[in-house]
């Protein structure tokens, strides 16, 4: 909902508000220019003193102002002609006219209004509440996102829209919020939708003697020019017309013959309210604020851009559901937790039999249950594992809005949780495993036991089809055929292979488009340590390898370690130059080093090496990087020695610290070296390092427990590293 509601006015009035920033951000610049341009009011100078002395130059004065940018102005009637012109604060002398330019008075038409009147005005007001709307709800995904408002500041992870878009939001926002909310009550204003300002003026009666010399007036002579914001003079030959001298503590009236003050009408809270916000959209009479909102405002755009490509990604991604009943109606639920969108295939085979089978099914992601409609029966809930037990992205607000909503409930309706993950993982099913419980608390009766499905096996999908026909009372046939991601041809263009001595063959493979020069096809865009999915001849799934080049390199590098039995493995280490693969490439941009200039500590052992190799042969700008790595032995297995021997040389690696278990010194593993440099790792990570770790899960647990000491003194465990994105895992 708060997606929706975050997404829908941005997609609706994009232009509109694209146009209301940018002009903004251009008046931004106005005040501080103003700034400059205006001469300083000298403290000292009375009222009276700079109205004498622009009476004394001028048949007849209209008013004088001093404008909420510094500069004082007067309007003038000389021998029939009318005028206004800048006056110097401390002498009263002209400056020469004054009028706002052509090409301001063009930005501030349409920035107010659209160049269109009242209509255009309507619509810029419309486009401040949608900017209000955005920023507010834009801050409370983020916040969502980060773990918290706490942790709003934490590194923002994703793919480059993602970061940018967070990055630049979170800038913004709070200068987006002030701006829409001050524009949205100087357009409430404008419509007349406020309350009346200003108190009323009382009748007064002037003396209706002969005027004294404006600089003589008693009144005026008592106020200071920089607290004045308006002087107007009586009219000419009417003895009853007095001086209005408004400050921003009120209006007051003064008799032209004697100078006392007859009235004094006090701005009320409102018209300070007023004056305030003004100030506060505008910029005027505070050039630094208005710079920032100026800023702020100029970020739209590519927050748009980036929001709509965002957008497009997720409704490109979700399968389209054909048949979906609608919420309100439908007997069964189907709830969705998804990240890589291959669930949403199982769901929709199921949603496919169930409906043919007579039920009116609804299918969702399961991060928009609101509410469980009286039609609603059962609910089949659909949920895959990632990050380490962790939840898939459609569904990473589902616990805490059940903990919300179920104690609102009165039913409870049977619930089936079915999870999809890989049991090579440790936490097989985790996730599906804390939502079945989380039913469980909450008092949900089991439609069926929670399943668990390892690698999308269709076989084990079909069986819980029956299980759940046989709960239903009919027959549930599931035949899923799970979809082949789109795949590019790749020819392996040379490998070096290692480790056949010590037993463990790994062989670095590097891969091009087949065809030579410009016929060869493009790559796609990637980076060190994104993954290459590649379907081995007769696999059904593919086998993901960690990439140790980027596409700059124009060309894709993996490491591949044999193992027994293991059909890709067996198929790649088989492979001969001029040999094809079919593969495609899926961004992994959790494991990517953070931006900046922090050192980076990169841990490894085996394989693993791969797109840690591929980071220090991307590092150009000389970041510091150690490397520590683990391998069997110095002789057979020492992968990209003779590279990393020409990176250190090239300072692209600071350091690099091997350990071999069958080495001449007795066998050391990754983590015996992390223990021994324990000071020099601690004050890197002191210092802001980043952690990146990728290998084998025994190497990634004995690295975690080695290094648990190292930060302890800092105060720091590797949880809290982890959460800000310090310490980053590639594990197998
Ligand atoms: C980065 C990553 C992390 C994963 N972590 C786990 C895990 O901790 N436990 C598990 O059982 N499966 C894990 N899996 C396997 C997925 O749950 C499984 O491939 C699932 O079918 C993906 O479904 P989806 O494409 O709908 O997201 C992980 C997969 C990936 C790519």
């Amino acid at each position: 909902m708060l997606r929706r509601l975050h997404a829908l006015p941005g997609l609706v009035l994009a232009l509109g508000l694209t146009v209301t920033a940018l002009s903004g951000a251009a008046l931004s610049v106005q005040p501080a220019l103003d700034r400059l341009a205006a001469p300083a009011i000298p403290s000292g100078t009375s009222v009276a003193a700079l109205a004498g002395a622009v009476a004394a130059r001028h048949e007849s004065v209209d008013a004088i102002r001093l404008r909420a940018d510094g500069i004082l102005t007067v309007a003038f009637s000389d021998g029939g002609g009318r005028g206004v012109e800048q006056i110097d604060p401390g002498t009263g002398a002209g400056l020469g006219p004054y009028q706002v330019s052509e090409t301001t008075r063009f930005v501030t038409n349409l920035h107010r209004a659209f160049l269109s009147g009242d209509a255009g005005r309507a619509v810029a007001g419309i486009g401040a509440l949608a900017m209000l709307i955005l920023s507010v709800s834009g801050a409370v995904l983020l916040a969502r996102r980060l773990g918290g408002a706490g942790a709003l500041l934490r590194p923002i992870r994703g793919t480059p829209a993602q970061r940018w878009h967070g990055e630049l939001g979170r800038f913004a926002a709070a200068g987006l919020i002030l701006s829409s909310l001050t524009g949205l009550w100087m357009s409430a204003g404008s419509f007349g939708l406020m309350p009346e300002t200003g108190g009323t003026t009382p009748e007064v009666a002037a003396s209706g003697g002969v005027p004294a010399p404006v600089g003589t007036l008693a009144a005026l002579r008592a106020i200071d020019v920089v607290r004045m914001r308006e002087l107007t003079f009586p009219a000419p030959g009417d003895p009853t017309d007095t001086y209005g001298l408004r400050t921003a503590a009120g209006e007051a009236r003064i008799d032209a013959a004697t100078g006392a003050e007859l009235s004094f009408t006090p701005a009320t809270p409102l018209d300070r309210l007023n004056d305030l916000l003004r100030t506060l959209h505008t910029g005027r009479g505070a050039w630094a604020l208005g710079l920032l909102l100026g800023l702020s405002a100029a970020t739209v755009p590519v927050l748009g851009a980036t929001g709509v490509v965002m957008w497009w990604r997720r409704r490109a991604a979700r399968p389209r559901i054909a048949t979906n009943a609608p919420l309100r109606s439908a007997d069964t639920l189907i709830l969705v937790g998804s990240e890589g969108n291959s669930t949403w295939g199982f769901a929709a085979t199921l949603h496919t039999a169930l409906t043919r089978a007579g039920h009116r099914v609804h299918t969702t992601a399961m991060n928009d249950l609101r509410q469980l409609p009286a039609a609603t029966e059962r609910l089949l809930i659909l949920v895959a594992t990632h990050g380490d037990g962790g939840a898939p992205g459609s569904a990473s607000a589902f616990l805490s809005r059940l903990a919300h909503l179920a104690p609102r409930m009165e039913r409870r309706v049977p619930v089936a949780v079915l999870g999809f993950g890989d049991r090579s993982f440790p936490r097989f099913c985790g996730y599906a495993e804390q939502v079945s419980a989380a039913f469980a608390a909450q008092g949900f009766p089991q439609l069926q036991p929670l399943k668990r499905i390892d690698r999308r096996s269709a076989q084990e999908f079909a069986q819980w089809g029956r299980d759940l026909g046989t709960s239903l009372g009919h027959d549930l046939v599931l035949e899923h055929t799970a979809e082949r991601p789109k795949t590019l041809a790749l020819e392996l263009a040379s490998r070096e292979d290692y480790g056949a001595a010590s037993g463990v063959p790994v062989a670095i493979l590097r891969f091009r488009r087949p065809g030579q020069g410009a016929a060869a096809g493009r790559l796609p865009a990637f980076e060190p340590g994104d993954l290459l999915g590649i379907l081995a001849p007769g696999a059904d799934m593919p086998r993901f390898y960690s990439l140790a080049s980027s596409s700059r390199d124009g060309m894709l590098e993996i490491c591949v370690r044999l193992r027994a039995g293991g059909l890709c493995s067996t198929f790649l280490h088989g492979l001969a130059p001029g040999g094809r693969v079919e593969a495609f490439i899926r961004a992994n941009p959790v494991f990517r080093p953070a931006k900046g200039r922090a050192p980076l500590i990169l841990i490894g052992a085996g394989a693993g090496i791969g797109p840690l190799a591929g980071l220090v042969r991307a590092n150009a700008a000389g970041r510091p990087v150690h490397l520590y790595w683990g391998g069997r032995s110095p002789s057979s297995d020492f992968l990209y020695e003779h590279e990393l021997a020409q990176h250190l040389a090239e300072k692209r690696l600071t350091s690099l610290q091997t350990a071999f278990s069958r080495g001449p010194d007795g066998g050391a593993y990754v983590q015996d070296r992390i223990t021994a440099d324990a000071p020099r790792l601690r004050e890197l990570v002191r210092q802001g390092a980043q952690i990146l770790v990728c290998g084998g899960r025994d190497m990634a647990e004995a690295v975690t427990r080695a290094l648990d000491p190292v930060v302890r003194p800092l105060g720091l465990d590797l949880p809290t590293l982890k959460s800000c994105g310090r310490y980053v895992e590639d594990v197998y």
